[in-house]
């Protein structure tokens, strides 16, 4: 399905990516974790093309998407719709328009410059919202709203493009823990009920655990470890942090585990990893 080959990305004589080889045969979510400034932002912006590769190639359905230029290459971001940890939302503009903006790229300027939307759109922007648990606040600012609230209208925004993927870099790193895992179960939601796949940058090893089926671990630009979270022990965690023997994994905990039943997310929800 996603197939990255040997991508690399060079700033001057700073190798932020170095040959990252990852293959996603089927739907599934992957957590990307590594300490500050081991790639994982970089790899997720080369991938959605917001960023071009110096070396290497994405193909998605056989397809190089490292080649797409214009329009082709704008079908592809929304196909792959990113999320961020700022939200990047327009503050001051209402709920449901923030998230019709995710239908941009498919509508002409002067219907934009007028907000001129299809009444099914909108239907389906609340929709959206509402599966999402926040269609009440539809018609607030989203200046209005919790962080995590926000959040869900990035997510929301991003779902108008119906994806086959959705990138988050940092999805819950500006939120509460409560928040945060409000996020991150609706992002998994979305991976299991849709069958979309989820690729998310991650700070913290419990959320990576605890959500996602892969966890991909990343070090000076090169991906050190992918595999299964029952295989990332301490020592492997230890590995990808480059940390010494006093690393600690309550460290980077999020302490979400208080919130939720002790059960990863995955699990409950009858998920095989
Ligand atoms: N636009 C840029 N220009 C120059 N160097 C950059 C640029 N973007 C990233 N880098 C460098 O590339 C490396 C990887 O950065 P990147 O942001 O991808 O790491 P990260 O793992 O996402 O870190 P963080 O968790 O702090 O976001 C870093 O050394 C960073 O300084």
């Amino acid at each position: 399905m996603l197939r990255i080959e040997k991508l690399t990305k060079r700033f001057g004589d700073n190798i932020a990516v170095n040959a990252a080889t990852l293959d996603v045969d089927k739907p599934c979510m992957i957590g990307i974790i590594g300490r500050s400034g081991a790639g994982k932002s970089t790899l997720l912006r080369m991938i959605n093309r917001l960023s071009d590769a110096s070396d290497g190639r994405i193909l998605f359905q056989g397809r190089d998407i490292t080649r797409l230029r214009g329009a082709e290459k704008r079908a592809w971001q929304a196909q792959c719709a990113m999320i961020f940890q700022q939200f990047n939302l327009v503050p001051r503009m209402d709920v449901v328009s923030n998230v019709l903006h995710g239908t941009l790229n498919r509508r002409s300027t002067l219907a934009t410059m007028f907000n001129l939307y299809p009444t099914e759109d909108i239907h389906c922007a609340i929709d959206i919202l509402d599966r999402l648990g926040i269609a009440a606040h539809a018609a607030k600012r989203a200046e209005a709203l919790s962080g995590g609230q926000q959040q869900r209208v990035a997510i929301a925004r991003a779902l108008m493009q119906d994806p086959a993927i959705i990138l988050a870099d940092e999805p819950i790193a500006s939120l509460d823990p409560m928040n945060a895992q409000v996020v991150m179960q609706s992002l998994r939601r979305i991976h299991e009920e849709d069958g979309r796949t989820v690729i998310a940058n991650l700070h913290t090893l419990d959320t990576a655990r605890r959500y996602c089926d892969r966890v991909v671990g990343m070090r000076d630009g090169r991906i050190v470890f992918d595999g299964l979270p029952e295989q990332l022990t301490t020592g492997v965690a230890r590995e990808i942090y480059g940390a010494d023997a006093s690393f600690s994994e309550a460290a980077t905990s999020t302490e979400i585990d208080a919130l939720d039943a002790a059960q990863p997310a995955r699990q409950r929800a009858g998920a095989t990893a």
